[in-house]
C-alpha cells in the first residue's frame, strides 16, 4: 500500500475557489446552475426565518391574542410555502434535465480535447484511468456538484438566517449562535486536508484499480497462453484488498475529525440552551422564547451535520475533477487551417528530430527523408529503430521536437486535423473494430458511402466472401474488440476502409506481419492494387514483400542508414544486405 503514498502533490485549493471550479463543471448550464443555487439561498432564509417567527405565533397563541396569532400564522405559512416554492424551482436543474446536459457538454469537451491532444501526452495514462474520468467523474462533476452544494448551501444558510432574525428577539441567543456554529467551519477545514489527503491515496488506488481490471480483462488470452493467469489475480487481487484497506483506514481516520466536528455542534446546542435557561430565570426571555429557539437549533444542527457527512463526499468529487481538468487543460496540438491544400502528395522530412515525451535522448535523429508520391517506399529496421514513429509523426500524433514534415510542399503543422486526415489513410498492424455492424465499421473511412459503394470496396479488399458468409452478413454485430474475426479478416476489413476513404497518401504498418501464408497472400494482392496512383508508405519486416518497392530506407537507433532499391542495397552489402541474407534462411 506504500507505492500509493505521497503520489499526490495537489495542494489544497481554497473552498472559495473549489466550489467555483465546480460551477464552472456546469458549462453552458452555469447561468442555470447559479440561479438554482440562488433559489436554494432564498429557501434556505426563508426557512431560517420561519423557525424563528414562530416564536411570536407561539406569544400570540399563549396571549390567546386571535388577530395577531392569526397574522404570525399567515407570515410563517407565506415564508414556508415561499421556502418550498423555491426548493421546487431550484429541483428543476435536475428535473429539466440541466445536469444531463452539463454531463454531455463536458463529456463532449473531453472527447474533443482527446482528439487534439498529443497521443504521446496521453500515453502517461492508463486506458483504465481515461474510461474512469470519461464515465464516472464527469458524471459526478455535473451532477453531484448541483446535489451537495444545495446541502452545503442549506447547512450554512438556515442556522446563519436564523440566527439573524433571532437577533430581534434575543441578542444574547442570537449572538451565542453566532458564536458556536462558526465553530465548526475551522474545525471542517481542519478535516478538509485530513480528507483530501485519504481521498487522493484513494483515488490512485482507485485509478489502478480500473487500470488492472481493463489489462486484465484485455490481455486475458495472453495471460492464458502464457499461463500467467494465476499471477495476474494474484495481483489484481491485491489492488482490491489495497483500495478496500486504504477505505477502511481513510473511514477511521476521518471517524475522529467528525467525532469532534458532531461533539463542538452538539455542546453548542447544551451552551446555547443553558444560556436560554438561565435568560428565562433572569426573566430577561420568555420560556416561549426559549422553546422556538430550541427548535431552530435542532432544526439547524440537522442540516449542518448533514452538510458535514456530504462534505467529505464533495472532497471525492473535487479530486476527480481536479484530474478531469488536468486532462481538459493539457496543451493541444497547435493547429491551423490551411489556405490550400497540397494538389501533389510526396512527404518531406527535413532534418527531423524527435523524442517521447519524458526522454532526453532522441528516437529519431536527424532524419531527411523524401517519399516520393505514386510510388512505394518500404521502412525497415531493427525492433525498436524508429519505423512506426515516422509514421506517427506523419499523422502527427506528435509534433516534432525539430525540422518538419511537409506534404506537398506545405508544412503539417499548418493544416488541421481534419484537413490532414483527408490526406492519409493508415493501415494499423493492430485493427481496431467498434462494438457495431461490420457496414458501420468500414462506412466510418466515409460517412455519405452507400450500402452499395461498401460492398464494392469490400469487393476489392477481398472481404466480401467471408461477410457474405455470417448469418447477418454486413448487418453483422462485432463485439468490443472484434474477437469475432480472424487476424487476417481483420486486416482485410481495415484495407476496405483504407480503399473507400481513398486518400492520396496510403501508410501501412506492417499489414501482413501478423497473417498465415494464405492469408499474406490475399492481403499482399489487394495492397498492391491499392498502391497504383498513391503515396504509399510501409513497414515491412518481411523484406520479400517489399522487393518491388521504388525506395526501400533502412533505419538503424532512429537514423537513416541506407536507402535505394532492393538491387541497390544488396549491392551496398550493409545492414539490408544482412537482412536479406538471415531471412533467406
Ligand atoms: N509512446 C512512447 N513513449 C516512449 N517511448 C516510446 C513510445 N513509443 C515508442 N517508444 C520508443 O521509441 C523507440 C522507437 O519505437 P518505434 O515503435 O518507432 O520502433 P519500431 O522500429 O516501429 O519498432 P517495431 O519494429 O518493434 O515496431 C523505441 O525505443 C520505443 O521503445
Amino acid at each position: 500500500m506504500k507505492e500509493y503514498i505521497n503520489t499526490d502533490t495537489r495542494t489544497t485549493k481554497s473552498l472559495l475557489k473549489t466550489y467555483i471550479g465546480l460551477i464552472n463543471a456546469a458549462g453552458k448550464q452555469k447561468k442555470i446552475l447559479i440561479r438554482s443555487l440562488i433559489y436554494t439561498v432564498i429557501s434556505s432564509c426563508l426557512f431560517g426565518v420561519s423557525l424563528v417567527l414562530l416564536y411570536p405565533l407561539f406569544a400570540a397563541l399563549e396571549t390567546k391574542n386571535v388577530t395577531a396569532t392569526v397574522t404570525h400564522l399567515i407570515i410563517v405559512v407565506v415564508l414556508l410555502m415561499g421556502s418550498f416554492i423555491f426548493k421546487v424551482l431550484c429541483e428543476r436543474y435536475d428535473a429539466d434535465g440541466y445536469s444531463t446536459l452539463a454531463v454531455t457538454e463536458l463529456r463532449e469537451k473531453l472527447g474533443n480535447k482527446l482528439r487534439h491532444i498529443s497521443l504521446d501526452y496521453l500515453s502517461q495514462f492508463r486506458s483504465g484511468e481515461i474510461n474512469y474520468l470519461m464515465m464516472q467523474s464527469v458524471n459526478e462533476a455535473a451532477v453531484f456538484t448541483f446535489m451537495l452544494l444545495n446541502i452545503i448551501i442549506t447547512g450554512v444558510v438556515v442556522p446563519l438566517s436564523a440566527a439573524i432574525a433571532l437577533f430581534f428577539y434575543s441578542w444574547q441567543l442570537s449572538l451565542m449562535m453566532f458564536l458556536v456554529f462558526p465553530m465548526a467551519i475551522p474545525l471542517y477545514l481542519w478535516r478538509r486536508k485530513a480528507y483530501r489527503r485519504g481521498f487522493s491515496i484513494l483515488a490512485e488506488a482507485n485509478a489502478k484499480l480500473k487500470g488492472e481490471a481493463v489489462e486484465f480483462v484485455q490481455g486475458l488470452d495472453v495471460l492464458k497462453s502464457t499461463g500467467q493467469t494465476e499471477e495476474k489475480m494474484t495481483e489484481f487481487i491485491k489492488v482490491t484488498t489495497d483500495v478496500a484497506n486504504i477505505l477502511r483506514i481513510g473511514t477511521k481516520k476521518g471517524e475522529k475529525p467528525n467525532l469532534i466536528i458532531t461533539i463542538v455542534i452538539q455542546v453548542g446546542l447544551i451552551l446555547i440552551i443553558s444560556l436560554g435557561a438561565y435568560l428565562v430565570n433572569a426573566a430577561t426571555i420568555s420560556y416561549l422564547l426559549l422553546a422556538s429557539v430550541l427548535l431552530i437549533v435542532a432544526r439547524s444542527t440537522d442540516v449542518l451535520n448533514y452538510f458535514v457527512q456530504m462534505s467529505s463526499m464533495l472532497e471525492s468529487l473535487v479530486i476527480g475533477y481536479e484530474k478531469l481538468q488536468e486532462l481538459l487543460n493539457a496543451p493541444s496540438l497547435p493547429e491551423k487551417k490551411a489556405e490550400i491544400m497540397p494538389d501533389h502528395y510526396n512527404i518531406e522530412f527535413e532534418r527531423v528530430n524527435f523524442s517521447y515525451r519524458g526522454q532526453d535522448k532522441y528516437v529519431l535523429k536527424d532524419i531527411s527523408l523524401q517519399i516520393p508520391e505514386k510510388a512505394l517506399t518500404a521502412l525497415v529496421g531493427a525492433s525498436g529503430c524508429g519505423k512506426t514513429t515516422i509514421t506517427k509523426l506523419i499523422l502527427r500524433f506528435a509534433d516534432v521536437k525539430s525540422g518538419s514534415i511537409k506534404i506537398g510542399g506545405i508544412d503539417i503543422r499548418d493544416m488541421s486535423q481534419s484537413q490532414l486526415m483527408s490526406l492519409v489513410s493508415v493501415v494499423f498492424q493492430d485493427v481496431y473494430l467498434f462494438q457495431d455492424t461490420i457496414i458501420n465499421n468500414i462506412r466510418m473511412a466515409k460517412l455519405s458511402a452507400s450500402d452499395e459503394e461498401v460492398i464494392e470496396v469490400c469487393k476489392q479488399a477481398n472481404c466480401h466472401e467471408f461477410i457474405q458468409n455470417f448469418r447477418d452478413g454486413y448487418q453483422t454485430q462485432l463485439n468490443d474488440i472484434g474477437k469475432s474475426l480472424s487476424g487476417g479478416e481483420r486486416q482485410r476489413i481495415s484495407i476496405a476502409r483504407a480503399i473507400l476513404k481513398n486518400a492520396p497518401i496510403l501508410i501501412l504498418d506492417e499489414p501482413t506481419a501478423a497473417l498465415d501464408t494464405e492469408n499474406e497472400l490475399a492481403v499482399q494482392k489487394v495492397i498492391n492494387k491499392l498502391v497504383q496512383g498513391k503515396t504509399v508508405l510501409v513497414i515491412a519486416h518481411r523484406l520479400s514483400t517489399i522487393i518491388g518497392a521504388e525506395q526501400i530506407v533502412v533505419i538503424d537507433k532512429g537514423e537513416i542508414v541506407e536507402s535505394g532499391t532492393h538491387q541497390q542495397l544488396l549491392q551496398q552489402n550493409g545492414i539490408y544486405n544482412e537482412f536479406w541474407y538471415l531471412q533467406q534462411n
